[in-house]
């Protein structure tokens, strides 16, 4: 698992520290530079003759830089220290002078791009340009350097969000980039020094420039942003440094890895029994679209609920059965619903009565109608199912909108908002959802994010080949089971809900890496492939 600790709390962690003396960041600087090297020798045998530039702003972020950058001068490497700020840290700029290291000045207008194009020549660029203490996009040198980077050939991220960008930048840029291309230099290997310089480091966000990362070594502890969509893109790898903090028990985002979700899974025992292990109700699909309900259907199976109860028309039920006959069609128990893979909005009137049973199911998960289930019991909200929920739900709900059903969602609820906005601040518009509705959100995506009562979870489990036609039913027949062997919990706890749906895109991510490990899959493959993922993730966890 991957814990990571908002700003405030960092800092929170720092102050006694720092006031009883402890040396951080000579602990954070030392640490980097043994990972440089480390990077080093990997990519080029030998750290000596290496060139490494050293990208510094103004404040301790460029310190640690700096002083990285003296501990690499002594064991060999050639440092060249680009300058961000007319005033740097004064330690670390004292140290990689004494060291021996290059000083370059790209504070003033126009330096950007010649200090970009030596950057790009050299085997690492360590971006200290901002950590945790960045305010918005990143501006001024700083950002003028970026986008000259990226035109030099280094992959870059966000857009120059800051108004009035001087169009020297722009042209900076493109002597920078017709310089690089000249020499056909390959690209150096980027480490980002605590952040990537100018993401939101709380939320995630891109507001600006960034250099793309391809390692983030992170002191301390991880933190939100490197976790969460869209910044979660550019880290690259994310090396926590232990520099000895202590920080609250509880994480402002946590990444769960395969040995948490194993340690959970509820392997049966002797005693366990088809109800005992969950059954699992869905009213997916129709007459127009039966594949989703043999995908859901086939999915809650494939991934061992004790039984799956399908709720829909004679002729759907038919192809549902002949995919899965292990599946039951008579009403009965159930300690899950599904509700909404494949099912139309209400409003349209070709749904095979599906909105009805959505409505029923939904109902009975509510505690509300007895004869469907002994009390509340956990929901999975999907596709048409998310414009048939009431306005506000319980935590036991787990809502599964992508970013344009997020869309719908929030404006049910007088949030006027754009899919694209979604995308930009995802943690931002499900906590909004999670506020609005009460239910637990999944906002599905590359990085997929969940925001219920407990903990924000974000996983980044899956292939970008899972984003397939079907994908989702199969995550909600995944979440369904999942939710059905731990249903007593779920609704005494309303934190579960988070995790065990987190736990599900885990599942359904790794399934689908392991349908047709790095080539196209089809959601049918991803249902087939989850016995043999869930094997794989307790043989890890006993081994
Ligand atoms: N407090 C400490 O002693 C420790 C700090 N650490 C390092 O220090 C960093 C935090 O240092 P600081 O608090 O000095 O903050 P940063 O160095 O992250 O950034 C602050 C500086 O950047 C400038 N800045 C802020 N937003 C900007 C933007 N959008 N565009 C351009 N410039 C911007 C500010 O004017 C300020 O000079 C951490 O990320 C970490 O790298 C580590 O060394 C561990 C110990
Ligand atoms: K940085």
């Amino acid at each position: 698992m991957i814990r990571a600790w908002s700003v405030a709390d960092v800092r929170a962690a720092e102050e006694p520290l720092l006031a009883a003396g402890v040396p951080l960041m000579d602990r954070a600087a030392f640490a980097l530079a043994l990972q440089v090297l480390a990077d080093l020798r990997a990519r080029r045998r030998s750290a000596r003759g290496a060139h490494v530039v050293v990208l510094a702003g103004a404040g301790n972020n460029g310190g640690d830089a700096l002083h990285a950058g003296a501990h690499l001068v002594h064991r060999g490497v050639a440092v060249t220290a680009v300058l961000a700020a007319d005033r740097v840290h004064e330690g670390g700029l004292a140290a990689l002078r004494s060291a021996g290291g290059r000083v370059v000045d790209a504070a003033a207008a126009g330096r950007a791009p010649a200090a970009a194009v030596e950057a790009a020549r050299a085997d690492v660029v360590l971006d200290g340009l901002v950590g945790i203490g960045a305010r918005g996009p990143l501006r001024g040198s700083a950002a003028a350097l970026v986008t000259a980077l990226g035109a030099a050939g280094l992959p870059t991220a966000g857009t120059d969000a800051e108004e009035g960008t001087p169009a020297t930048h722009a042209e900076e840029a493109q002597g920078a980039s017709a310089a690089v291309a000249r020499e056909g230099t390959a690209r150096p290997w980027v480490v980002a020094v605590d952040t990537p310089s100018g993401i939101g480091v709380d939320d995630g966000t891109l507001p600006g420039p960034v250099l793309h990362a391809d390692r983030t070594v992170t002191f301390g502890a991880a933190k939100p942003g490197l976790l969460l969509p869209p910044a979660a893109h550019v880290v690259g790898e994310v090396t926590v440094v232990d520099i000895g903090l202590t920080l609250p028990g509880t994480p402002a985002v946590q990444r769960l890895a395969p040995a948490d979700v194993a340690a959970r899974w509820p392997v049966p025992g002797p005693q366990d029994h088809k109800y005992t292990r969950g059954v699992v109700g869905v009213v997916a699909g129709t007459a127009t679209y039966p594949g989703a309900a043999v995908l859901t259907t086939t999915a809650a199976v494939r991934t061992g609920a004790g039984m799956v109860r399908y709720r829909g028309s004679d002729v759907v039920a038919r192809a549902v059965l002949a995919a899965r006959p292990e599946v039951v069609t008579a009403p009965g128990r159930v300690q899950s619903w599904v509700v909404g893979p494949g099912v139309p909005p209400a409003a349209d009137g070709a749904d095979d009565g599906q909105a009805a049973r959505a409505r029923a199911g939904l109902a009975a998960a509510r505690g509300e109608l007895a004869g469907l289930s002994r009390g509340p019991v956990p929901a999975v909200v999907d596709a048409g199912g998310l414009g048939l929920v009431e306005e506000t739900c319980p935590p036991w709900f787990v809502l599964t909108p992508h970013a344009g059903e997020l869309r719908t969602v929030l404006r049910r609820h007088g949030e006027d908002v754009h899919r694209a906005e979604i995308e930009a601040a995802p943690l931002r518009w499900a906590r909004r959802a999670h506020d609005l509705t009460g239910a637990t959100i999944l906002l599905k995506g590359a990085v997929t994010v969940v925001v219920g009562t407990g903990i924000v979870h974000a996983q980044a489990d899956a292939p970008a080949w899972l984003g397939t036609a079907g994908a989702g039913d199969v995550l909600a027949g995944i979440l369904g089971t999942m939710l059905a062997a731990r249903a007593a919990d779920v609704v005494a706890d309303p934190a579960v809900a988070g995790e065990v749906a987190a736990s599900a895109a885990l599942v359904h991510g790794l399934a689908a890496e392991h349908a047709n490990p790095g080539g196209p899959v089809a959601a049918l493959d991803v249902a087939e492939a989850v016995p043999g993922t869930v094997a794989r993730l307790l043989d890890l966890w006993s081994s």
